[in-house]
């Protein structure tokens, strides 16, 4: 190509984006004009100036292509069955990372030189930033398919080149890669480009299909279609479903033909709210492995042909974290402060997972309605974090929110803490009464923790207060009527303590109008986004969290939940050297890759909002065997996370002998013995 025909180019470019000159004749499409002024506005790049290729050196090409190995390995099969077809045309087929790192290539062997000559080779980088309007670039930029043929192209350099660029997605819906096919010095029209474009474009369809089914393993996958024949072929539409119905991932086809906004408007619907089937069916379907099964959308009454195929594996850990992104794990991260927020909202306690967003769905539908409801979750999942933020989002939120812990106050004292008591009721009452708990939140919510500690007399008597709205106080005789909407929670299995008759089956249907489960951390499928939010809400500078410490935070099992997490990340942040969190500064159950059984939690994450542990040498007595027992006791309520219940159980006593013995030892519980009172 001539001198001259480069320098008009870039007149061309410059002509049309500034109208300095003459711009091209016969104009530009819109994305082509737009992707201009991105290059000469927003990356102050100039068409005629000669650039060194920007390539990614051999060590981190490596890297990246390890981190990629899954896609790479499931893409080389549709690259050679392209390039089949394409064969004799002189294309090369390109694959690239979401930043448009070129990470593997399918050439005919006589014009690679040509190729690397025109800078298409493995690890150079083709982003926009870098060599201006391109079909990889260009494709990222846009998000959709781009065809940029020859003086399309920003810089004069590349006007011998076509490119046809599609992208690839990953089971959330997030570009991962661009699949490309790009020629040199054809004389082929735009036109009959379009050809190569749509081969490219069904291509990256078909290995999106695949890594989606490929990352779904572990779930049942739901594959449907309208017409019978396109079921389990790679052209249906596919969901991911957890073990309970949730929606966990689906693909494109599935939100086309179910008609949704988006793949996340699907994420976390149930199964049966989507077609007009029971959750039962499901089992019945999964044992029918491949028959199909006619069935209605409860949205339109469409009719589609359904085949559901099992798990096909249930690794502990590909299950916890099913379509999890890890790639980012090796590489350092830095992240703004973003102050502490007053409170988190439903949305921002979900994040992304899938279960989260089913329950804040759920949660959202009753928060004006008085139907109680019941959180069920692992110790420290957020189950009093999502009560506030759903007291926060009703038509309560001026009033009350009173969350009482039922399994940290002594079980003498919980009446007279939740039902309030006259003065002189009993010995040691206060002189002028106590109004109680319950009143107290009348007018807004009542949160109930740890319902399950709650002895059984006393379900008796809260029964009554929940089906009359009044309540008597201890001591005495006149009735106060309350307006209370309730939110219980416990970690404890609920129904299988009504078998053993430890808790009242009527009050369980009267707390239960919903329940909702709230995952364990291993189990959300956002565990980076929320280490790097806590990271933000704690810092008050900018900092960087390199790749081998945010490796661990990710791979770790999480026995103590997010509560862990956040304190893992305070001291993290509160001993790390300069702004970079490193690997050192993680407690030894991180560093070592999390493979310590969850019974022996770390003890090293001091509980900030707790108050600090008494060393055992400040023991009452002196005596050695004194000593060792306030020792043990300390060592259990660390590693029980201030649980008294479970420190209870833990150290084989009740839970009335081990407040006696930390009465004894000296041991103040302060505000861990339950009962927060927030207003708002
Ligand atoms: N999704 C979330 N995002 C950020 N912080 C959260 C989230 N969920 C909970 N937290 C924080 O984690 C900590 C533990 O949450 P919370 O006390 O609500 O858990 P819990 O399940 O009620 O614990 P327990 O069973 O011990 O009573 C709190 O500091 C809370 O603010």
């Amino acid at each position: 190509m001539g001198d001259t025909a480069l320098v008009q180019h870039a007149r061309g470019v410059m002509g049309l984006v500034n109208g300095l000159g003459a711009p091209p004749r016969g104009g530009v499409n819109d994305a082509v004009r737009v992707s201009w002024e991105r290059c000469v506005n927003a990356y102050q790049l100039d068409p005629a100036r000669p650039h060194a290729p920007d390539i990614v050196d051999g060590a981190n090409l490596k890297d990246l292509q390890t981190r990629h190995d899954e896609l790479v390995d499931i893409a080389r099969a549709e690259m050679d069955t392209l390039y089949d077809q394409i064969s004799g045309s002189g294309y090369a087929l390109l694959l690239t990372d979401a930043k448009g790192v070129i990470l593997s290539e399918k050439v005919d062997p006589t014009l690679t030189r040509m190729f690397r000559g025109a800078g298409l080779i493995v690890g150079a980088n083709w982003s926009e930033q870098s060599e201006g309007t391109n079909g990889i670039g260009t494709c990222i930029a846009e998000a959709r398919p781009v065809m940029i043929h020859r003086a399309d192209h920003f810089r004069a350099r590349h006007i011998a080149l076509s490119c046809s660029g599609s992208p690839i997605r990953d089971p959330q819906g997030d570009m991962i890669a661009v699949l490309d096919a790009s020629v040199v010095g054809s004389h082929d029209t735009r036109s009959s480009q379009m050809h190569t474009m749509a081969l490219v474009n069904t291509s990256a369809r078909l290995i999106e299909k695949c890594l989606f089914l490929r990352r779904s393993q572990p779930f049942r996958v739901l594959r449907f279609h309208s017409r019978p024949e396109f079921v389990n072929l790679l052209h249906d539409a596919a969901l991911a479903l957890a073990e309970d119905g949730t929606v966990v991932a689906a693909d494109d086809m599935a939100v086309s033909l179910l008609s949704a906004q988006s793949r996340r408007a699907l994420v976390g619907s149930r199964f049966s709210d989507l077609f007009e089937i029971d959750d039962s069916d499901l089992r019945q379907l999964e044992s029918a492995r491949h028959a199909l099964f006619p069935v209605r959308d409860r949205r339109y009454g469409r009719r589609y042909f359904l085949s559901l195929v099992p798990p096909q594996n249930s690794t502990p850990y590909i299950s916890a974290q099913p379509l999890r992104r890890v790639a980012a794990a090796s590489e350092s991260v830095r992240i703004e402060p973003l102050g502490k927020p007053e409170a988190m909202t439903l949305s921002e306690l979900a994040g992304d997972d899938p279960m989260m967003l089913r329950n804040t769905r759920s949660a959202s539908r009753v928060a004006n309605s008085p139907v109680p409801i019941l959180i069920q979750g692992p110790t420290g999942s957020g189950k009093e974090a999502f009560s506030k933020a759903l007291h926060l989002a009703s038509e309560r939120a001026s009033q009350t929110f009173v969350a009482v812990n039922c399994g940290a106050i002594p079980e003498s004292l919980i009446e007279a803490e939740l039902f309030g008591y006259k003065g002189g009721a009993f010995t040691g009452a206060r002189k002028e009464g106590s109004r109680g708990r319950i009143l107290q939140a009348s007018g807004g919510t009542l949160f109930l923790d740890e319902i399950g500690d709650m002895p059984l007399n006393l379900q008796t008597r809260l029964l009554r207060v929940l089906e009359e709205q009044e309540v008597v106080p201890l001591g005495g005789d006149t009735a106060i009527k309350v307006d209370l909407r309730v939110i219980s929670a416990s970690h404890r299995p609920l129904r299988e303590m009504i078998q053993r008759g430890e808790f009242r089956e009527d009050l369980y249907y009267r707390l239960n109008g919903i329940t909702l489960e709230l995952p364990a951390l291993r189990q959300r499928g956002d565990i980076e986004r929320l280490v790097r939010r806590f990271i933000a809400m704690e810092t008050d500078r900018p900092v960087t969290i390199d790749g081998d410490a945010f490796a661990c935070l990710l791979a770790y099992p999480w026995p103590g939940n997010i509560r862990e997490l956040r304190n893992v990340v305070r001291t993290a942040l509160a001993i790390c050297d300069g702004d970079v969190i490193r690997r050192e500064d993680l407690p030894s159950e991180l560093r070592n890759g999390g493979d310590k059984p969850a019974a022996a939690a770390p003890v090293a994450n001091n509980l900030p909002a707790a108050p600090a542990l008494p060393t055992e040498t400040t023991g009452a007595s002196g005596n050695p065997l004194e000593a060792a027992e306030r020792k043990a006791i300390l060592q259990a309520i660390e590693q029980n996370r201030w649980n008294m219940t479970l420190t209870a159980r833990a150290l084989a006593m009740s839970r009335n002998t081990l407040y006696r013995k930390l009465a004894r030892h000296g041991i103040a519980v302060g505000d861990q013995r339950g009962d927060k009172v927030s207003r708002h």
